[in-house]
Parts: structure tokens; C-alpha cells; sequence
């Protein structure tokens, strides 16, 4: 599968004195939703950093789209969904400019919106249920809202690759829901989704494909084959059982 849309080779990576991940190689399909899977510190959110190129003592291959995470991320082919979202509750910035912000890449030095621009934020507004929050501050959303809102700037960024980190984290059913279904619709689009969790709960209906993380891939493929107990009680513990 030479032209998988993410294609991670030999990959050791960490921080000073902890290795997150280690010899960590993986493909995801083109198209497909896939969960990568894991107990906390398992280094989930590390292997973002790395498709993002954010992670230092990089070792082993990162290619997206046959590009190296600098590149693939100068071109607007990767989205991303942080885990924790840096918002300051003092500084008044509303829905509709976070998602705007989503609409960056495609803009000039000036970043003046175009129609096009507007439309893809309307469209991402309604995608996600916000239309009527888009003057609200996004510092007096609720958890999910708030998850919703950088869900809709990743959407308004239109890239044919999105990470999202633990979207489900502090978040309402009905947001989670939502959310599902935004993936679902970006999968008949043909985007291709990478999506961190520790919820086994839902897995088979959400993902396509599995990967299981516990600094190294214990395991990866369809959620039938990867979810057995023994390769869950190897990634989560015997506390699971
Ligand atoms: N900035 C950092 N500096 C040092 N060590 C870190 C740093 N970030 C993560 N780690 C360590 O790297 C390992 C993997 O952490 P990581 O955050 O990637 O796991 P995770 O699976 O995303 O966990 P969680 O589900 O809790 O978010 C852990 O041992 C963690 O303590």
C-alpha cells in the first residue's frame, strides 16, 4: 500500500529521559476511519505530534501524502483537533472566527475572507450545530459546544486528512453523537480520519479499522480482529476483564 494517505515507518519518539513510542510503523487506509486505541500514556497523543511534526528526538519515517509533516501541513493536507484547546476565557474571540481560523491556509498574508471562505464557515457551522452560537465566545461554551466549535474549524479547513485527539473527552452524548456523524459524512467525502480514544465503547460502530497502542502497535486491523479480549487486556490491563 505504497500510497497510503499516512504511512509511519520505524517510528521512536519521546521526550527527554521517556520514550512514547517506540518502532511504531503503520498505514491508514485512504478514505476509512481509524481508531487508535490505547490506556493513558500509551502515547496517543505523541503520535500526533509526530504526523504533525511537533515531536522532538524523532527517529524512524512520517509521510503524508508521500510528504514529510512540514510539508503535508504547509499544503493544507492535515487537520487537527487538539485534545486540549487553548482558549482564554478573558480574550473574547467568537465561534464563527475560530472556525474562520480553519479558512487561514487557504487565505492570503492579509487573511481576507472570501465567499468561498464564508461558505465553508456556514456550512461547518451547520455541520456541527452552531449556527446560532457563531457570535457567542467560545470561552462561555459548554465542553461539548467548545469540542464542536474546533470540530467545525478543522471541517471549515477542508483537508483530505483530519487527526482529532480524544474529541469525546468532557463531552455531552448528544455532542458525541453529533461529532460521529460529522466523521461519518467526512468518510463518504472521502476524507481520511484518524481519531484517538480510550472508549472501547462504540468503536465497532465509529471506525473502520483499529489500531492498537501501547508504545509500541500491538495490533492493527478491522475492530472484529483487534478488539479480542486478550489483545484489549494487553493494551488496557487485566483491570478490563
Ligand atoms: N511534554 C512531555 N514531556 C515529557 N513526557 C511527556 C510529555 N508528553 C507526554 N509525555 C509522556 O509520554 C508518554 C506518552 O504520553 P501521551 O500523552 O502521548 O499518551 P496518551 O496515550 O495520549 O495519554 P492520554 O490518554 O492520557 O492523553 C507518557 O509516559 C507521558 O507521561
Amino acid at each position: 500500500m505504497k500510497d497510503a494517505p499516512v504511512v509511519v515507518d520505524s517510528l521512536t519518539a519521546g521526550y527527554p529521559g521517556v520514550t512514547a513510542l517506540e518502532e511504531v510503523s503503520l498505514r491508514l487506509q485512504s478514505g476509512r476511519i481509524t481508531a487508535l486505541l490505547g490506556a493513558n500514556g500509551s502515547g496517543k497523543s505523541t503520535l500526533f505530534s509526530a504526523l504533525l511534526g511537533l515531536v522532538p528526538d524523532l527517529r524512524g519515517t512520517v509521510r503524508i501524502f508521500g510528504r514529510d509533516s512540514a510539508q503535508a501541513r504547509r499544503r493544507n493536507l492535515v487537520s487537527y483537533v487538539p485534545q486540549h484547546e487553548q482558549v482564554d476565557p478573558t480574550f473574547p474571540i467568537t465561534v464563527e472566527q475560530v472556525v474562520m481560523m480553519g479558512r487561514y491556509p487557504h487565505m492570503g498574508f492579509l487573511r481576507v475572507a472570501r465567499s468561498q471562505d464564508r461558505a465553508a464557515v456556514e456550512k461547518a457551522l451547520a455541520q456541527t450545530q452552531l449556527s446560532a452560537y457563531r457570535r457567542r465566545s467560545v470561552g462561555e461554551l459548554s465542553g461539548g459546544q467548545r469540542k464542536r466549535a474546533f470540530v467545525a474549524r478543522a471541517l471549515a479547513q477542508g483537508a483530505p486528512l483530519m487527526l482529532l485527539d480524544e474529541p469525546f473527552a468532557g463531552v455531552d452524548r448528544g455532542s458525541e453523537a453529533l461529532i460521529i456523524e460529522v466523521l461519518h459524512a467526512l468518510r463518504e467525502a472521502g476524507t481520511t480520519v484518524l481519531i484517538s480514544t480510550h472508549h472501547l465503547e462504540g468503536v465497532h460502530q465509529l471506525a473502520d479499522q483499529v489500531v492498537l497502542l501501547h508504545r509500541r502497535v500491538l495490533a492493527a486491523g478491522p475492530p472484529d480482529e483487534v478488539l479480542t479480549d486478550e489483545q484489549l487486556a494487553r493494551a488496557f490491563g487485566e483491570a478490563l476483564r
